[in-house]
């Protein structure tokens, strides 16, 4: 248990907090924005973008070319360099990393490459297997910034997560979640959490920019699908009535290229689920949107909350010290498809879920108690709550007059009560 007045800020007053001065003290250190919002975020400063990584070859091209070139070694310093220098010239307090460049392919977990930091540094520097996002996260966890990933590809591998724990730097993932996947992790906790049982869930989408283009390769597809089916899986496991142990509804992503259509993203969905008695209820849904306009806001809210988070301490109840949030920022899952947890923690993909978690720790944070929508003040026979003792008696006797007059059961007794009473009297 960790007590409200337990939870402390470095420096300032949460309550003071506004967007602008967030966003001051944390400036966004972006890598590949698309050129459209570039005139809209002025604030944000474009930096060379990698688009198709597959893996970054030597002497590919100048960095007039926005492409890092020379041995991996030589363009991990040569990242680290850039972020030393965006550092001296902004100004900035602080560096929030964060990767928006489009999808890469999965990349292997493999012993003696990727599994412990040591390795991971050693690779890079001997050559093996390291895809440009793993690249930037370690330079970025060597420089002590913390490191967001907004695609759906395996950027942490093992040895990315141990150098940010042995660095006390924060990483976060994987992959904005925008659209479709936001609606769906509405949509089946509703219907799971009405006794709704979801059998089937296909959705599509098609889109023609440069992220489409770039997921018709089928291995960056396949990180994408990943990301976007594995998020059903925690409201599917939370209701044990609805759903024997590892069953599941089917569960189809298709996403198509279509160049036509631009950012303007379609997506389609078909919920079929099973009801009372075997019937069948199925919501079909069709959604246009804007992808990258879908795709900015979190953008900027991952980084709030990251900056903020590092300004969070919390003393366990029987602890001495103050500690922070552990290097995988789970907190951030409400922005993300799949997002990344500390090794055990729970995964909660479910939105409201997700959403009640930032608002419970922001609210202890300001030294309010977490919102459970118990409402037992305003559910019991008495209330209870001192401030307000005297509204709580008023509404009482309005009640039990309203009682008294619908002929319901007499007034301080649950329903069993009255149900015993009136037994008792015909008897
Ligand atoms: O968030 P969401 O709408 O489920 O998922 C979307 C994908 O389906 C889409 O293909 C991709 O280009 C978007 O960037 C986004 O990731």
């Amino acid at each position: 248990m960790v007590h409200p007045d337990d939870i402390v800020f470095d420096g300032w007053d949460i309550s003071s907090m506004d967007l602008g001065s967030a966003m001051e003290r944390a400036q966004v250190l972006d890598w590949s924005l698309q050129e459209k919002l570039r005139p809209h975020m002025s604030h944000l400063r474009p930096r060379p973008s990698i688009y198709f990584p597959e893996f970054i070859a030597a002497n590919q091209a100048s960095r007039a070319d926005n492409v890092l070139t020379g041995t991996m070694a030589e363009q991990l310093e040569q990242i680290r360099a850039d972020i030393q220098d965006f550092r001296q010239t902004s100004g900035v307090d602080k560096i929030i990393v964060l990767w928006t460049a489009n999808t890469e392919r999965f990349c292997d977990i493999t012993a003696g490459v990727n599994d412990t930091a040591k390795n991971l540094l050693s690779t890079i520097q001997t050559g093996g297997e390291v895809s440009p996002s793993t690249l930037f996260a370690v330079a970025s966890i060597l420089e002590g910034c913390a490191y967001l990933n907004g695609s759906p590809q395996n950027t942490f591998v093992p040895g990315v997560i141990e150098l940010a724990v042995e660095r006390n730097v924060f990483i976060g993932g994987d992959d904005f979640k925008s659209g479709q996947t936001k609606i769906k992790s509405v949509l089946v906790d509703f219907l799971i959490s009405a006794g709704i049982k979801p059998t089937s869930i296909v959705s599509y989408n098609h889109l023609g920019n440069n992220d489409g283009k770039n997921l018709s390769a089928p291995q960056q597809f396949r990180s994408k699908e990943i990301s976007k089916s594995n998020v059903v899986d925690d409201m599917v496991n939370s209701n044990p009535i609805l759903y024997h142990n590892g069953e599941k509804p089917d569960h189809c992503v298709v996403i198509k290229y279509v160049p036509n259509v631009g950012d303007s993203k379609r997506a389609m969905d078909e919920y079929t689920s099973e009801i009372m008695m075997g019937g069948t209820n199925t919501i079909i849904m069709h959604n246009t949107c804007e992808d990258s306009l879908l795709a900015s806001p979190i953008i900027l809210d991952l980084v709030l909350l990251t900056e903020l988070c590092q300004r969070v301490h919390v003393r366990p109840q029987g602890s001495e010290t103050y500690q922070s949030f552990h290097s995988v920022l789970a907190i951030i899952s409400f922005l993300c498809k799949a997002p990344l947890i500390p090794p055990g923690a729970p995964l909660v993909n479910a939105f409201f879920r997700q959403r009640a978690c930032i608002e419970n720790v922001l609210r202890a944070c300001l030294g309010l108690s977490p919102q459970n929508h118990m409402h037992l003040e305003h559910k019991l026979q008495r209330g209870f709550l001192p401030h307000n003792a005297n509204r709580v008696q008023e509404d009482m006797a309005a009640k039990t007059k309203t009682v008294f007059c619908n002929g319901y059961h007499p007034f301080e007794q649950n329903g069993v009560g009255a149900h015993v009473v009136k037994e008792a009297t015909i008897g």
